[in-house]
Parts: structure tokens; sequence; C-alpha cells
């Protein structure tokens, strides 16, 4: 498999608050990969930075071989990365339907249709107000909307978080579908049986930096590391 993102030594700031220190990390072609830790270790200054969303660190960030670091958001974002943030970024004013009409581009790779066979709840509410969806639809509804940009790299922050059980099946599902045609995922999410669900590698963050990384096999076996990095039993 060949690299879409490769991430090599990656710095950012809050202010002059150093947070990450040094990230390196990569995500192949039609690969969903994880990036896990601790409340406050980095992952959403990881997506952010990413993306473009923090004023430019040292460090390498390339898509295809080609240089993003220091570039606008708006340009990252064109060149095919999109982030789905916690807080879900959707219109409450607006209709389904339009909250989705105005993420469209023309000659995308993604149309109404195709987020229409992935999200058939999205069709069925598409006529009522983003504000009167439940939770999940709300997150269903901004992976739908990152879609249509037509991301090479989707980076996913939390999408299951605070969601019932049924649901987080639903869109573990669905964020199957998405990475099975092709698209690349960049997934941080606390919730474990997600990750090993949906992801062949797996990152752990600590104090912005990378402190371990696993194949899916191997991180389902090391119950020490989860452990040791995540504090958690499972
Ligand atoms: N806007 C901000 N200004 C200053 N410091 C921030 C800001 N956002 C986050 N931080 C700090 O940066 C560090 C990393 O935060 P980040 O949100 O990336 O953590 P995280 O791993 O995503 O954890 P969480 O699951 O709690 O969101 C934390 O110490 C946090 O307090």
């Amino acid at each position: 498999m060949s690299a879409l993102l490769e991430v090599e030594n990656l710095h950012a700031y809050y202010g002059k608050s150093h947070i990450l220190q040094g990230v390196s990390l990569s995500v192949n072609e039609g690969e969903v990969v994880t990036l896990l830790g601790r409340n406050g270790a980095g992952k959403s200054t990881t997506l952010r930075a990413l993306a473009g969303a923090l004023p430019p660190g040292q460090g390498a960030v390339r898509l295809q071989g080609r240089d993003l670091a220091g570039q606008p958001a708006f340009r990252i974002a064109k060149q095919g990365v999109s982030l789905v943030p916690e807080n879900r970024g959707i219109f409450s004013l607006l209709t389904v339907e339009e909250n989705l009409r105005i993420a469209e581009r023309r000659g995308a790779a993604w149309g109404m249709s195709d987020i229409y066979a992935i999200f058939p709840r999205l069709e069925e509410r598409k006529k009522n107000g983003g504000g009167q969806l439940s939770g999940g639809e709300q997150q269903m509804l901004s992976i739908a909307r990152a879609l249509l940009t037509g991301p090479k790299l989707l980076m996913l922050d939390e999408p299951v978080e605070g969601l019932a059980p049924v649901i987080v099946d639903e869109i573990v599902s669905q964020i199957r579908k998405i990475a099975a045609t092709g698209v690349s995922i960049l997934l941080v999410e606390q919730n474990l049986a997600v990750c090993t669900a949906l992801a062949r590698r797996h990152n752990i963050i600590e104090l912005g930096r990378i402190v371990y990384h696993a194949t899916g096999e191997e991180f389902i076996r090391d119950k020490d590391a989860r452990d040791r990095y995540l504090g958690v039993k499972a």
C-alpha cells in the first residue's frame, strides 16, 4: 500500500503552549488508522493542525507526496483533506437537504444519491431542520457534508461520542462503507471496540508525541499497552 498521508515530526502551539511535540504517523491509500490517547493528549490538536486550523509549526505533512504543511485551511481542504470536528458544525436553522446542498461540489466524487445510499436516515429527514436531528443523525449529517467535498482523507474526531449503542453500530457500519469506497480515514475515538472494529493500525499519543503504534492484531493482544497508555481495562 502506498502512503496517502505522511506526517513527520509535527509540532503545534496554542499561543506559547507547545502542544504537539513531534507527531509522526501515516495513513495509506484506502486505510483506516486510529489516533488514541487520554484526554488532553493532543488528538484533536493533531487533526486541527493537519486541517490547517492552527498556526503552522515545524514538521512535514505530505498528501500523496505533496507538501501541505503551513498551507491555509481552504487549500488543504481543496487538496482532499476533510475534518469532521467533535462539535459537528452543522447549520441548525437549515434543513438537512440544505446543509448537504451547500457542501456539494460540482464534479466531486460524491453526490446526493451516494450520500443517501449510505445514510438513508438523512433522506428520510431531508426536510427537517438540522437542529431537530438526534445526536446520531447530526453526526451522520456532519460526515455526509464532509464527504460531499470529495475528500481523499476524512478525519473523524470522536464520531460516536455520547451516542446510544444501536446508533454507534449504525455509524460504524456507515464508516466501513465509506472506507470501502477508497476514502482513507484518520479516526480519533475513545471507544476501543469501535477502533478495533474499524482500523487495522493504531497510534497512541501522549503529551503531544506518538508513543506506541501497532497493527490491529498486535493491539488486541497488547492489554499492557491499553492499560498503560489509555488506562482502560478493555
Ligand atoms: N484552544 C486551546 N487553547 C489552549 N490550549 C488548548 C486549546 N485546546 C486544547 N488545548 C490544550 O491542548 C492539549 C491537547 O488538547 P486536545 O484537545 O488536542 O486533546 P485530546 O487528546 O483531543 O483530548 P480530549 O479527548 O480531551 O479532547 C490539552 O492540554 C488542552 O488543554
